[in-house]
């Protein structure tokens, strides 16, 4: 392949020297043109003492897209700015919300963002524009989280009229307490909602109803708030907030601000001659491995390269052998590679971002940490080591790449994985309009239950409320149950409810299990009663940001899964059986022998044991485990087939069951690409005869009570998916199936059997009878 003769080409080929071109891993590359900044002028709406304060901090002549959201903001109307990284969208909000502070004194606005390490970033970023500035002084912005002292709490709730907050804290600091808040609500201008592409699945259904909330108290008190988000190139940012908000939204989506040419090159790595996995299958180069050397090689170039690798263990790998490939060739250069995880502080992500600017670190290893809230956008190359799980993710971190106006590299490398496979074999998919769509259903009965029993303590809930959240039937039956009680004016808790402290917003639904660390009692985390059994069994081996535990003991009736920190050489994962039930047909459509539809079903679980897996791919043994059964309610895409139409493609009846779950694993592996989920978020059941269709049947269901909105998007892209489903497949150079294609590493029957082939032509067949377009 020859290679663009760019900046970014020409740090390729250097990393690519000494390659024979048959054996080159880069499957593709492309030149992303520069853009001059398309400027727009000040309005003459905004105050002048911030528009004089933004010029002090070099921000002289705003750019387009901030001054198209800008003023939709001041006009009262909900935007979302959905732009590249690094473009300024935090401006877009600053300007309106500071002016207003500025005209009404009594005023308030809330920023929200989904972590607080970026609250942290953003009161930095206010406090800095505003400091020294007498007219500012009565803003007082203020963060108010969980990490907030209770002294400051209060003084904040009096003095601060621009608060910092997270989900979290938005539902049970502010919303646990309304009536301390009354003046804050009664005044609310504006809420920005930062980030708002990572509001997805249970948590962005969790999020949707808490910011809805808000938004209630606030009108409830008399204020009308104008909503402004921020989020990253995504697939339809105003369908997302409109969706989050209750509310009709306008998206600004034309970025104005400069950009450098960017060379972005794919990257498959190639198999390792002699190891074997699961059942015998090839097994690549990791990532990891090949992103460290990418990384030694542009900092011998001199490049300055931000490596984002997906767990912290990994980051740390990378700046070790990417600094031991360095230690022959230049010592000098080793000790200018480390490694960045999350957990670090505010100060230590400023020393890193001004070692990279002033070059003292050329090369930096990382989780996602710093993909989010960090000021580094002058970096010569970025090198993406798996797939970071959704389109807008991986722009975030690429758009790292590029010094305003200068030539950079991205390499995104994949990982043994068939949506990482497709990736790179179809770059419009990663490179084009994003098909993915962030997905969370606020009208899952398990979550917005819950939150109407919130709503209606804070205030009473009335038929208008009811019907703007959509809860009648929800309503119906906290009231049937005695929760809710119905009188004149609307629905009253019923004496003695207190229901924040229940809901766990990043919790999903249901019970919880807490993950804890028994060297030093630290609460790691919670896992989702019904998930726990698979996830956190004894012997499991659980990464908690990065970080590598042991899990000793699972104590279900306790909701504990005890642990200790330990770094084996294997991850382990869960063997079960499953059986469905289909309970309702949502919806559905038949295509001559094939169905397809959207329906709930009850599934049910039952762990029998777990495998080893040996880092280099390779299977070390399996555990076996003796765990009761479990049922989850929830919804399913799902299509049948008749015998006839396989046999007619040449799959005869023995085949069925290897060449129908070898599809579901590779379609598993696909949701991600239209749904913005984990594949960890969604299940799959496939067998060649389902006892309530008669037919061969396959699922893919969301792993949550009562669905999350995955298996629905399935259900409604269904060609799309289905069709890059069979490119995967198809593209993948193994013989006879591997992690690439149609192995999963969550498959509860040890990947087997799986027919590679047979899953190629069931895959064609749906395609066929499905006929184009979604
Ligand atoms: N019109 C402008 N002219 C020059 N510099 C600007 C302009 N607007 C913003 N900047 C600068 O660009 C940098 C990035 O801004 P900001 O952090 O708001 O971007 P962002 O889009 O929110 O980034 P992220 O994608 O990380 O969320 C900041 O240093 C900011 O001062």
């Amino acid at each position: 392949m020859t290679l663009p003769d760019t900046y970014g080409g020409g740090l390729l080929r250097r990393s690519l020297a000494g390659v024979d071109e048959s054996l080159s891993p880069v499957t593709y590359t492309t030149v992303i043109s520069s853009q001059t900044a398309q400027f727009a002028p000040w309005p003459e709406w905004a105050d002048p003492a911030v528009v004089e304060a933004f010029r002090e901090r070099g921000v002289s002549r705003p750019w387009t897209h901030q001054m198209t959201a800008a003023d939709h903001a001041h006009a009262g109307r909900h935007v979302v700015v959905a732009t590249g990284t690094a473009s300024g969208k935090s401006v877009a909000y600053q300007l309106p919300v500071l002016t207003d502070l500025v005209a009404d004194p009594r005023a308030t606005a809330l920023y929200i963002s989904p972590t607080k390490a970026l609250g942290a970033d953003q009161i930095r970023s206010v406090s800095a524009l505003i400091a020294g500035r007498p007219e500012f002084a009565h803003i007082a912005p203020c963060s108010y989280d969980g990490d907030t002292e209770p002294d400051v709490r209060q003084w904040a709730r009096e003095h601060s009229r621009w608060l910092f907050t997270n989900p979290d804290m938005l539902h049970l600091g502010f919303l646990g307490s309304p009536g301390r808040w009354r003046h804050f609500f009664r005044h609310l201008r504006y809420v920005v909602v930062d980030e708002c592409h990572h509001y997805r699945g249970v948590f962005g259904a969790h999020t949707a109803l808490v910011v809805q909330r808000a938004l209630r108290m606030a009108r409830l008190y008399g204020a009308q708030p104008t909503v402004v988000a921020a989020s990253a190139t995504a697939g339809d940012p105003r369908g997302a907030l409109s969706r989050l908000i209750g509310d009709d939204c306008v998206a600004v989506t034309t970025d104005g601000s400069p950009h450098g040419e960017r060379t972005v090159a794919l990257w498959e790595p190639g198999f390792t001659p002699g190891v074997t996995g699961e059942n015998g299958a090839p097994v690549r180069r990791s990532a990891g491995a090949d992103a460290a050397r990418i990384l030694a090689d542009l900092v011998v170039e001199g490049a300055r390269t931000l490596c984002f690798v997906r767990s912290r263990r990994g980051a740390e790998i990378a700046a070790l052998s990417a600094r031991h490939l360095l230690a022959s060739a230049d010592p000098e250069l080793a000790d200018r590679v480390a490694a960045y995880r999350a957990g670090y502080l505010a100060d230590d992500r400023r020393a890193l971002e001004a070692a990279l600017s002033d070059g003292t670190l050329l090369g930096v290893a990382t989780t996602n940490a710093l993909e989010l809230g960090v000021d580094i956008a002058g970096l010569d190359a970025v090198v993406v080591a798996g797939y970071p799980g959704t389109v807008a993710s991986f722009w975030q971190q690429a758009g790292r790449a590029g010094r305003r106006g200068e030539g950079s590299l991205v390499v995104m490398v994949a990982r043994d994985d068939p949506l990482d496979t497709y990736l790179v074999h179809h770059p419009e998919a990663l490179l084009g309009r994003p098909v993915e769509a962030g997905v969370f259903d606020p009208a899952n009965p398990y979550v917005l239950g819950p939150h109407m029993l919130c709503a209606a303590t804070e205030a009473p809930l009335t038929e208008d409320d009811v019907a703007r959240f959509g809860a009648d039937a929800v309503v119906a039956d906290l009231t049937g149950r005695g929760l809710l009680r119905r009188r004149a004016a609307g629905w009253y808790p019923a004496a003695g409810l207190e229901p924040h402290a229940d809901v766990d917003i990043r919790g999903g639904i249901g019970g919880q299990v807490m993950i804890v660390d028994t060297t030093t009692s630290q609460l790691l985390g919670t896992v989702d009663t019904g998930r726990a059994m698979s996830t956190v069994h004894a012997g499991a081996v659980h990464l908690h940001q990065g970080r590598t535990f042991v899990v000793d003991e699972l104590d279900l009736e306790e909701g504990l899964a005890l642990c200790h920190p330990e770094e084996p050489d294997w991850t382990t994962s869960a063997r079960e059986t499953t059986s469905t039930d289909v309970t309702a047909v949502l919806e559905s459509f038949d295509a001559g022998a094939l169905r397809v539809a959207f329906v709930e079903v009850d599934v049910t679980h039952q762990v029998v044991g777990y495998m080893r897996t040996l880092v280099s791919g390779e299977v070390l043994d399996v555990v076996e485990l003796d765990m009761p059964p479990q049922t989850l309610h929830t919804r399913s895409v799902m299509y049948t087939l008749t015998p006839e139409s396989l046999e007619g493609v040449g799959v005869e009846a023995a085949r069925f069951p290897g060449a129908l779950h070898a599809a579901e694993h590779a379609a598993i592996g696909l949701l991600p690409l239209i749904a913005t989920c984990d594949r960890w978020d969604i299940g799959g059941l496939s067998t060649n005869l389902h006892p309530d269709t008669g037919l061969p049947t396959v699922f893919v269901y969301d792993g949550y009570p009562g669905g999350a909105g995955f298996g629905e998007r399935g259900f409604r892209a269904f060609r799309t998916w289905i069709r890059a489903t069979l490119d995967a497949v198809t593209a993948c150079r193994c013989e006879s199936g591997c992690p690439s294609c149609v192995q999963s590493p969550k498959c509860g029957n040890g990947n087997d059997p799986l027919d590679k082939a047979g899953a190629i032509s069931v895959l064609r067949l749906v395609l066929d009878l499905a006929g184009p377009g979604d």
